[in-house]
């Protein structure tokens, strides 16, 4: 292997007969490996970015990473992303609910609940843990619906993971939400830095994991990283209890009946994002070297739409589709609070973000997801 490791000055050589390595002080060991075709470099577990540029190099390594709350709509897909990227021991899934066949055979998979923190310490400590990406809520319509459980879940849930990670050393991400947002927001864009007022507990706890990981930086250091998504919409996976739900819903509905009832009114506009954008996001700003991030919390934007417009664009591939009306007031007055458009130049002046998918894009790329069809057929 050779090659320059663009930043830090250092390389890598591999001579025919002679391996030696010249790759910074943090290194601590290095071996031939793979029958003498490879090299195996070990680094003080937190030098991340190290480890990071390496891999860009095609250089595999293991550092391991967990996943709480894996098996919602996003968590599987995360899973996936980073293992193609990191091997698949790399990344252990949890949750609190019991996995389907094909989950837990796919890599390590091990129950984890947030409100158990000793059990929680005992899987960090146990798999030594590097990175931990927490993905346990309850989300907006489903928090409305058990007030209790999402404070639990949301805020003292946020509590032991943030301790865990501190304890340890780990870099942490936590996604927030364009319901970190309220009616007092800018909506049309919200920035990153405005006034937020949430009047859902989703909302509130949101801020809250926001505001506790920024003041864990501050005081302790912590490497706390986090995204504001906008609504997620994937093909794979069933949302988990959203006031975003229809925008996945209705395709599911397009293929199977070409009807569709939507439960927001056909004016409400919403930021979006395909599922594949916000991965990437996820792992984009997980990698930042450190000196680019101005803020540890970001919004991300891709598109923004109404359902009508959603509804026109689904059109155009199944003519005969047709969307009805039967509004949801508890969702509708939670979208109506949050932002209809998202601003995100910090995130694209910080660490290069990008979207890959606008509507039409997004519209085409579901309705032609490998399996999509016989997925929903299976579905219902
Ligand atoms: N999906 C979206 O559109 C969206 C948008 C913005 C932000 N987010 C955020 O991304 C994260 C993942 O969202 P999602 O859509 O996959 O959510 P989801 O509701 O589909 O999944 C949440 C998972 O958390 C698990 N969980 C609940 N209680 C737990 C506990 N005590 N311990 C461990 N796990 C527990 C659930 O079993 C579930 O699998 C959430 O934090 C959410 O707020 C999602
Ligand atoms: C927007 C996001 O946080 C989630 N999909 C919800 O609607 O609650």
């Amino acid at each position: 292997i050779q090659g320059e490791i663009k930043g830090y000055g250092t390389q890598i050589y591999k001579k025919k007969k002679k391996k030696r390595k010249e790759i910074g002080p943090r290194v601590v060991d290095y071996a031939q490996c793979h029958g003498g075709k490879g090299l195996k470099i070990v680094f003080f577990h937190n030098d991340i970015l190290e480890i990071t540029e390496l891999i860009r190099f095609g250089l595999k390594c293991l550092f391991v990473h967990l996943h709480l709350g894996g098996l919602g709509q996003l968590g599987v897909g995360l899973a996936n992303f980073l293992r193609k990227r990191f091997g698949k021991d790399s990344v252990i899934l949890s949750d609190i609910r019991k996995p389907p066949d094909h989950i837990f055979h796919n890599g390590p998979f091990i129950y984890s609940d947030i409100l158990d923190s000793k059990n929680l310490r005992e899987t960090v400590v146990n798999n030594r843990i590097n990175w931990l990406f927490h993905y346990s809520a309850l989300l907006s319509a489903v928090g409305e619906a058990d007030v209790s459980l999402a404070k639990a879940v949301n805020i003292t849930g946020l509590h032991n993971v943030v301790d865990v990670a501190t304890e340890h050393g780990l870099r942490l991400f936590v996604p927030s939400t364009i319901g970190a947002f309220g009616p007092t927001s800018p909506r049309n864009p919200a920035p990153d830095l405005c006034v937020q007022r949430p009047r859902t507990i989703y909302g509130v706890s949101k801020v809250h994991a926001e505001l506790m990981g920024e003041y864990y930086y501050h005081r302790y250091g912590l490497d706390f990283r986090c995204l504001r998504y906008p609504g997620i919409i994937s093909a794979d996976s069933q949302p988990g209890g959203g006031t975003t739900d229809y925008a996945v819903q209705i395709f599911h509905h397009a293929v199977k009946s070409g009807r569709f009832e939507c439960n927001l009114k056909p004016s409400t506009r919403l930021p979006m994002m395909y599922i594949e954008d916000c991965l990437r996001a996820t792992l984009e700003v997980m990698e930042a070297p450190t000196k680019s991030l101005s803020m540890r919390t970001y919004n991300i934007n891709a598109m923004s739409f109404t359902p009508e417009e959603l509804a026109q664009e689904i059109h155009k591939h199944i003519p005969e589709f047709q969307i009805t009306y039967n509004v949801d007031s508890v969702r509708q007055a939670i979208a109506d609070s949050w932002p209809m458009n998202f601003d995100d130049s910090n995130a694209r002046k910080d660490w290069g973000w990008k979207h890959d998918f606008d509507l039409p894009n997004l519209v085409t790329t579901m309705l032609n997801f490998p399996g999509f069809h016989t997925r929903v057929a299976r579905a219902n």
